[in-house]
């Protein structure tokens, strides 16, 4: 796996990359694409047959009642009455075919839009946290329901109009040629006319197109970044700023579809005019032609048997037209779904976390080693937060890491959790295991986290408190719950451990998400606990109580604590000091040879910043 972040895509929206995706689909599913291509011809066989027995019956009924005399070359002898019989069972086809086209094709758009959607998720829980360090939610959310919806839709939408439109104009235009070669050749041209010049207009609206398609997804990341925020504007009481806002955000989008919408009618303009014009010249063509014309013969042939097949299949190649335009409008608005697509898929992970292979560890044995750290987040590689420096995490003893705002402490825990890889050194597993080398899986399932922000799940009880312990009884579950004292509580509730608890976990207290983050932990039953500021959003109180139960999840295992709070590390083994400023480790000791030695811990203890 490559060790950058790649962004392999440029911004300029390509058409090619949407038929490039979906080529391979249809590559793929290529029994269901013959199905279509069959199916496709039949649809469009039958559609032509509607002119060809029109024309039939015409000379029929001519010759039937002696109106015509001499036997048509084209007539093939099959009375109108019988030719009607046809024409129902000709229709009946149509629609059947019809039916099994659309639904094959809806079939093929889900396939795909839910094969791109799973391999985007895929992509999105596998990426490296900095990954979202510069995204917003609503873009992610736009990108990975949205554009794959579109995406799928227009991946069969397109084909098939285009497809049906190729096969309609090529039979339409034969038939034309069949039937009156002048007038198809009138025809033809108006149609080419029109054609070229849709496709000067929509080459024009495009790009505009894009931006407005950019502008949407921006005002969507906008709006749910707002939503996830709301606690903020509820409790500032910014609800008219923020109305004002999004009418501002909005201005931007009307100005910006204005063009757009003047490209637009534009190409309708010249599609209803140059339908009218098609009508027309051809009509007008036919009475110059017939109108001045001294053969009686033809002029009858004409306005007696050609004329209404002519003008049905005619009019076979104006819904092909409209069919074109929106063909080109989905491929305006795929092209773009497609390239965001392309970028989530082709990001990498700046971390190779070994899913599939990797060293498997069944447990986490011995102790744990910094071996010459240094580390710089990759976000701001200048910026060395942690310098050089070597640490051992001793097996089942507990480290409370201390320090000043920024100096680094939950980026020991990042490393840890190996969120991020170290710039420089390894950290050092099982007597000499790089945790590079090693399954991340595996190493995981032997660690807990807790920090601050208690994450719950939507879902009930048994599934937020069994989630990475999937295999875990439900009885095991309520002797979690008992340990981190959640049970009496959930008891009360009238669903009990079926409640459903509120999406990012509404429905519960600040303490208690730290209880049940707690039960998840008792349950998880970690070799390594890793408690990021895990009490420091509760009051006193809560504190207190959060913290006795943490005391008895850490015994027996190698804990690593990041606190300010004197409460949490009094207790620790060891304590470590880090300095302000990417001053790294400056002391460690216990909390009694530290209070009293001068230096940085007992500068921030007397400061009273461990309360
Ligand atoms: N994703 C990131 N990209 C770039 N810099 C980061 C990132 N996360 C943290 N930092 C920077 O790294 C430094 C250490 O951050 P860290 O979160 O480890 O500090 P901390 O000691 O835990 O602070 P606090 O006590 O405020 O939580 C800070 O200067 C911070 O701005």
């Amino acid at each position: 796996m490559k060790k950058t972040k790649t962004n392999t895509t440029s911004n300029a929206p390509k058409n090619g990359m949407f038929f490039k995706m979906i080529a391979s689909y249809y590559k793929k599913e290529w029994k269901i694409t013959l199905k279509m291509v069959f199916l496709m011809i039949l649809i469009v066989s039958c559609q032509i047959m509607i002119p060809i027995l029109t024309n039939q019956m015409n000379i029929s009924i001519l010759y039937e009642k002696g109106v015509v005399t001499q036997k048509d070359p084209m007539y093939w002898g099959v009375p109108w009455q019988d030719l009607i019989y046809i024409g129902i069972g000709v229709v009946f086809l149509n629609s059947i075919s019809s039916f099994l086209f659309n639904y094959t094709g809806y079939l093929m758009g889900k396939k795909i839009e839910i094969d791109l959607r799973n391999k985007c998720l895929e992509r999105l829980v596998r990426q490296d946290i900095s990954y979202y360090s510069d995204k917003k939610i609503g873009e992610i959310l736009t990108n990975v329901v949205s554009d794959t919806q579109l995406f799928g839709d227009w991946a069969v939408n397109i084909p098939m109009l285009v497809g049906i439109s190729f096969f309609q104009i090529i039979a339409a235009l034969s038939m034309m040629f069949i039937f009156q070669w002048q007038l198809a050749l009138v025809a033809c041209s108006t149609f080419l006319l029109i054609l070229i010049s849709m496709i000067v207009c929509f080459t024009i609206t495009t790009k505009r197109y894009y931006k407005v398609r950019e502008v949407l997804t921006q005002i969507n990341g906008n709006v749910t970044d707002r939503i996830v925020t709301v606690r903020l504007i509820k409790s500032s009481g910014t609800e008219n700023y923020e109305t004002q806002r999004f009418k501002d955000v909005h201005q931007d989008y009307y100005k910006r579809s204005r063009p757009v919408g003047k490209m637009q009618a534009s190409l309708l303009t010249i599609l209803f005019g140059g339908v009218s014009l098609l009508q027309f010249a051809t009509i007008i063509s036919a009475m110059l032609l017939f109108g001045n014309s001294d053969d009686p013969v033809a002029i009858q042939k004409f306005f007696g048997q050609t004329f209404a097949s002519f003008a049905l299949a005619q009019g076979m190649i104006i819904g092909p037209l409209f069919n074109v335009m929106n063909a080109a409008f989905g491929l305006a608005m795929a092209t773009v779904a497609a390239q965001r697509i392309q970028k989530t898929l082709t990001s990498e992970s700046i971390i190779e976390p070994h899913y599939f292979d990797g060293v498997q560890i069944d447990g986490i044995k011995g102790d744990i080693e910094f071996k010459d750290i240094r580390f710089a987040y990759p976000e701001k590689p200048t910026k060395t937060v942690l310098p050089k420096f070597s640490f051992t995490f001793k097996e089942g003893k507990s480290y409370a890491f201390v320090g000043a705002t920024g100096s680094g402490k939950s980026t020991i825990s990042r490393l840890l959790l190996r969120f991020y890889d170290p710039t420089e050194g390894s950290v050092i597993i099982n007597e000499g295991i790089n945790l590079k080398d090693v399954n991340l899986a595996s190493y995981l399932a032997h660690v807990g986290y807790v920090e601050q922000e208690p994450q719950i799940l939507f879902g009930d009880v048994f599934e937020n408190i069994k989630y990475g312990s999937f295999g875990a009884s439900n009885e095991a579950v309520i002797e979690a719950c008992k340990k981190a004292e959640l049970h009496d509580l959930i008891e009360t509730w009238p669903d009990g451990y079926d409640t459903i608890l509120g999406e990012r976990g509404f429905l519960l207290s600040g303490g208690q998400k730290q209880r049940l983050v707690i039960a998840r932990m008792f349950l998880k039953d970690p070799t390594v606990l890793i408690l990021d500021e895990a009490t420091s959003a509760l009051d006193n109180i809560v504190e207190k109580e959060i913290q006795e139960k943490l005391e008895s999840l850490m015994k027996g295992r190698t804990t690593v604590s990041i606190a300010h709070r004197l409460s949490t590390i009094k207790n620790a083994d060891q304590i470590v000091v880090l300095g302000p400023d990417g001053a790294g480790i400056v002391q460690t000791g216990t909390f009694n040879e530290l209070k009293n030695q001068p230096g940085h811990f007992k500068n921030l203890y007397e400061a009273g910043l461990m309360e």
